[in-house]
């Protein structure tokens, strides 16, 4: 890649509270909330569905304004920071656009960032999502889980020094998601990214991150900060090790308040 990135942010969240609707349609999606995530962490935020987990990420991305509080990235807004494409968000849904070849879904990204255009970097970061033969597909022609690392390149190729994650792995195969979960992360954690994800899964989460914040049932407040102080990188054989399960039996005990008894850690949280 073309130059040197700059160091990942301090993310600062103060007093956010978020409200949707008046009258018999409102509904408060977020409590009021302090959050900091450090320069250069993963952390996962679980809770239950619709709890407002996305309702916070978008926020943060500055795609949604909160009731009350701010969000700053290293003392900037999230608006200010995205305009310069050092903060990208991917979706469940990779949303790519269908007339475009993966090569110009990727390049796109760049220019809407005003960020030079840098045919290498694209064809290098395609590479190394392992797509590197396909450039010329459009969407429509790449499986899901393609359209998932696509989406995944499209948001890397600005250099983002903050990701935001919603649920990146949601729309694909379980296996094709544990491949996903332990080959694509490398791409963020070396050139180091503050990174925060959205997951519905347990056991991605104690694999992704350094922290897991369990929210609660809406309004999301948070109800737990668990530390992940496994080593990194992250490999596929430490999802069986002690430490990996203890992890994921705290959060399915937080989550559903018996000790995570009669839950398998990658169970769909889908209490409401
Ligand atoms: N634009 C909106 N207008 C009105 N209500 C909204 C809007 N966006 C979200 N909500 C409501 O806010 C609450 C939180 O939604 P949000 O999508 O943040 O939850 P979530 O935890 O991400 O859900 P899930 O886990 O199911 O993806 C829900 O009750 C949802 O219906």
């Amino acid at each position: 890649m073309a130059s040197e990135p700059a160091r990942p942010p301090e993310v600062v969240c103060r007093g956010l509270t978020k409200v949707f609707g008046t009258g018999p349609r409102r509904v408060e999606a977020v409590a009021p909330t302090d959050l900091r995530f450090a320069p250069g962490s993963t952390t996962a935020l679980v809770g239950p569905s619709g709890c407002g987990k996305s309702t916070l990420l978008r926020i943060v991305a500055g795609l949604e304004a909160p009731t009350e509080g701010s969000v700053l990235i290293a003392g900037e807004t999230p608006r200010t920071v995205s305009r310069r494409g050092a903060l990208s968000i991917a979706f469940q849904d990779p949303s790519l656009l269908p007339w475009r070849s993966l090569r110009s879904n990727v390049a796109l990204a760049r220019r809407l960032a005003r960020q030079p255009a840098d045919p290498a970097a694209v064809d290098d970061l395609i590479r190394r999502v392992g797509l590197a033969g396909f450039e010329d597909r459009r969407p429509a022609a790449l499986s899901g889980g393609m359209r998932q690392r696509a989406a995944i390149a499209r948001c890397l190729v600005t250099l983002p020094r903050l990701l935001l994650l919603d649920e990146p792995f949601g729309a694909v195969d379980e296996l094709t998601r544990r491949r996903l979960n332990l080959e694509l992360p490398r791409l963020w954690e070396k050139p180091g990214a503050t990174t925060v994800l959205v997951t519905h899964s347990i056991s991605e989460a104690v694999l992704l991150s350094d922290r897991i914040l369990v929210l609660s049932a809406r309004p999301a407040a948070v109800v737990a900060d668990i530390p992940v102080p496994l080593p990194r990188p992250r490999r596929a054989d430490m999802t069986d090790s002690d430490a990996f399960r203890a992890l994921e039996r705290r959060v399915a005990g937080v989550l559903f308040g018996n000790g995570g008894a009669g839950h398998s850690p990658s169970d769909r949280l889908a209490a409401e």
